[in-house]
């Protein structure tokens, strides 16, 4: 039997060697309300940090670990590139969100979030919804993202879903010299809360679409919706969504699906799309560009929910939050340009700019202190 001297060295090591640049982890256990979570704050220069809180059946706390440390870095990126006075983070909560949901289990994931003080912010990620959290709320205030009837800005797949659209219409300019997306056909993995969105914009600019879901009641009732609107829908199994002969990849699901055999088998001119961390490593960006597949990252396209749950913070205001999502399509052209004039992969482009801008906030506001009241802060 090994001693508590032999393995406590090395265990703590390694989780220090995952953690790299990470600022802390919480790991959340409440045997009451079966509650397991984990919850990953990168970095809080630009302010608290924010991200949503992923509910999912993950394999085994390994996965889980990987998966929040990865997505709240992504946050950090996220919020630099949006501008947005926040630093990353994220939660997940270990299990299934068709079964293992409860009042009690959000409750007492809102009081690990208030334990923080003020240093994470959360709300809806992937198996999570806005009443989720109106329990979490129960136990603070550190929720972003409630629903209108709460005094939230509502549904932040909505803003997602348009920050997706205008960033294809930024690829398409990039690509063909126009926005016009009729005619253009699109491989759109995962119809959920933003996918199903974003698919009936892309019909109402008349596009056509192949379609995968692991949920049959969706593709079914997009199918009718695209009938009914006299365009193309067709259901694809699985991974054949890759093999789809459409111009853009929409990945709407999970992350990691661009890999070395995914990239082999896509013909499309573009990936852009809602998924976090799409790529499985970040040096797969160059894989893509040298296959001339223009690669939008990720965390510009999908910044449309981060940026309705930041701005509900001023009180609601869905004019503000559309005119901060258009903004997407610019930041996106910048991106491609400096990639272009520096002959860099997009995601070096973007990866640059958020960096500077981390590091210019350093000297000014180094790192957060929830003592001080924060300036867009009205709920406290
Ligand atoms: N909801 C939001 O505002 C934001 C979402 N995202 C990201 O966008 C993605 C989608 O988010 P939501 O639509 O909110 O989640 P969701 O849980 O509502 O939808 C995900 C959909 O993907 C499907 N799916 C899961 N695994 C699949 C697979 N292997 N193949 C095909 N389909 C699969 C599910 O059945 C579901 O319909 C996630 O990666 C999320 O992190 C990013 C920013 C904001
Ligand atoms: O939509 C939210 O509530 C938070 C945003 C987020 O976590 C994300 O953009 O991945």
């Amino acid at each position: 039997m090994k001693t508590m001297t032999q393995t406590t060295p090395a265990l703590s090591a390694d989780l220090f060697e995952k953690m790299q640049e990470h600022e802390q982890i919480v790991f959340c256990n409440d045997p009451a309300t079966g509650l397991k979570a984990i919850i990953a704050i990168h970095n809080t220069t630009l302010g608290p940090a924010i991200g949503g809180t992923r509910m999912r059946n993950y394999d085994s706390t390994e996965e889980a670990l990987e998966d929040v440390l990865r997505l709240s870095k992504g946050m950090t990126y996220k919020c630099a590139a949006a501008d947005l006075d926040f630093g990353g983070g994220k939660g997940v909560i270990i299990g299934d969100p068709a079964t293992d949901k409860s009042p009690e289990l959000f409750r007492a994931y809102g009081q690990f979030v208030e334990s923080l003080n003020g240093r994470f912010y959360t709300g809806t990620d992937m198996g999570t919804v806005l009443e989720d959290f109106v329990h979490s709320h129960r136990e603070t205030n550190c929720i972003a993202g409630l629903p209108e009837e709460y005094g939230g800005g509502g549904e932040t797949s909505i803003p997602t879903a348009l920050g997706v659209l205008y960033s294809i219409k930024a690829v398409a300019k990039t690509l063909y010299g126009t926005e016009n997306l009729l005619e253009k056909t699109f491989s759109i993995q995962g119809l959920g809360k933003v996918g199903f969105k974003l698919a009936e914009h892309l019909l109402e600019e008349g596009a056509n679409l192949y379609v995968t879901d692991i949920n049959p009641d969706t593709i079914d009732a997009l199918v009718q919706k695209g009938s009914f609107m006299g365009r193309s829908v067709i259901p694809v199994d699985g991974d054949a969504i890759y093999q789809a002969p459409a111009d853009m990849f929409v990945p709407c699901a999970i992350g990691g699906i661009i890999n070395e055999q995914t990239i082999q088998q896509l013909t499309v001119k573009a990936i852009v799309g809602a998924a976090n961390n799409q790529l499985l490593t970040e040096d797969l960006a160059l894989v893509l560009k040298e296959k001339g597949i223009l690669y939008a990252p990720d965390y510009i396209v999908n910044s449309g929910g981060i940026i309705q749950v930041t701005d509900e913070l001023y009180s609601p205001n869905k004019e503000r939050v559309l005119k901060k999502t258009k903004a997407i399509y610019h930041s996106l052209l910048e991106v491609f340009e400096q990639a272009a004039q520096q002959n860099i992969t997009t995601v070096e482009a973007a990866n640059e700019i958020c960096e500077r801008r981390i590091e210019g906030r350093k000297n000014r506001n180094s790192f957060f202190s929830p003592r001080k009241r924060a300036k867009w802060d009205v709920r406290h």
